[in-house]
């Protein structure tokens, strides 16, 4: 994908979470929903996914082109494409698969490797033990591969507690009831749309020491994961709706991680501090940090080596 594309494909994606978290009358009122209609909102979305089947359509156009030049590694697309007669895909499917990835695939990501950033630049400590960690294991190879994350234990924990205090898709996907139920007391009719709020119960007190401490070894000798069975901890969410993409998820977080403590030293800028750094959350679909994290990078891992 060329510059412009990626720029035209970050921009339509913003205005597809805008839309997430959009406010519509008949979410609430469904009959006045023509007061949606008059403040354009249904035309906005009808936009937007114009908007995205088309760079879907120009990614998957690029893909088929013969003149394309080869890349050394196949990408998703390249591989769709080949299995496409053999596993009856549909261009749909492909262009269904690439929204998937695209939209609910990144945003996540990134949004926890800023959160998990930010909180390691306020521990010090904790910094320090997953860069040791990290540094020991990988050596002077230069690169932390996927190969090594099996031996990052401490970092591991680290995305994990990370994914508790800034669960980054905190609202799950909406459900519906089917039947009536009683929850804590209250009657829920069926039909009655229901968020789960994975970030309160990642920070609720009755299941969790120091909730808003960030304090990663709390899951040494635990056997809460965040694989949908410990409600206590649900992240990617549980159910036959969880999310599909955990194991890639957690994968490409703890290796973008395990890479920047591998590298750098980090620490505040001048005038920010453990103290004054805004910790506020940005709405959305997936919760960013709401100001930019700004960092200071000491040493590379390279002249740490070379200083030992
Ligand atoms: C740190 C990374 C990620 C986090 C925290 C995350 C979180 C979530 C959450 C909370 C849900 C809603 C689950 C529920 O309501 O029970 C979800 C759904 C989903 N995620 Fe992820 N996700 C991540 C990465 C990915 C990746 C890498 C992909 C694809 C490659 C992906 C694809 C999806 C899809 C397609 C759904 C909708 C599933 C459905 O509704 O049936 N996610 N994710």
């Amino acid at each position: 994908m060329g510059g412009t594309e990626k720029s035209d494909f970050h921009r339509i994606s913003l205005e597809t979470q805008a839309l997430f978290v959009a406010f519509f009358v008949s979410d609430f009122i469904p009959w006045l929903g023509r007061i949606d209609t008059l403040t354009g909102q249904p035309a906005r979305l009808v936009k937007n996914f114009i908007e995205l089947d088309a760079f879907y359509d120009q990614v998957i156009n690029e893909h088929m082109d013969p003149k394309r030049p080869r890349s050394e590694h196949e990408d998703f697309v390249d591989v769709m494409i080949k299995l496409q007669k053999d596993l009856n895909l549909t261009r749909d499917h492909i262009n269904g698969v690439l929204m998937n990835i695209l939209l609910a695939g990144t945003d996540t990501g990134s949004a926890t490797v800023v959160w998990a950033m930010t909180e390691l630049i306020r521990n010090p400590r904790v910094m320090t033990k997953a860069q040791d960690e990290v540094r020991s294991v990988v050596g002077s190879k230069n690169k932390v591969e996927g190969s090594d994350l099996a031996q990052l234990h401490y970092l591991k924990l680290v995305v994990k507690e990370t994914f508790r205090l800034h669960s980054p898709g905190p609202l799950l996907v909406p459900r519906e009831t089917i039947r009536h139920c009683t929850i804590n007391g209250y009657d829920i009719l069926p039909k009655t749309l229901v968020f789960v709020n994975a970030m309160a119960i990642g920070r609720d007190p009755e299941y969790w020491k120091d909730p808003d401490m960030f304090v990663p070894e709390r899951f040494i000798n635990s056997e809460v994961d965040y694989e949908g069975t410990h409600f206590e901890l649900i992240p990617f969410g549980a159910g036959r709706r969880i999310c599909p993409g955990m194991s890639f998820g957690t994968m490409t977080v703890e290796l973008t991680m395990a890479n920047l403590v591998y590298h750098f030293n980090w620490e505040f800028p001048s005038g920010v501090n453990k103290q004054n750094i805004d910790m506020s959350e940005a709405p959305g679909i997936a919760v960013h940090k709401k100001s930019d994290l700004l960092v200071a990078t000491k040493t590379s891992s390279s002249d740490v080596q070379r200083q030992e």
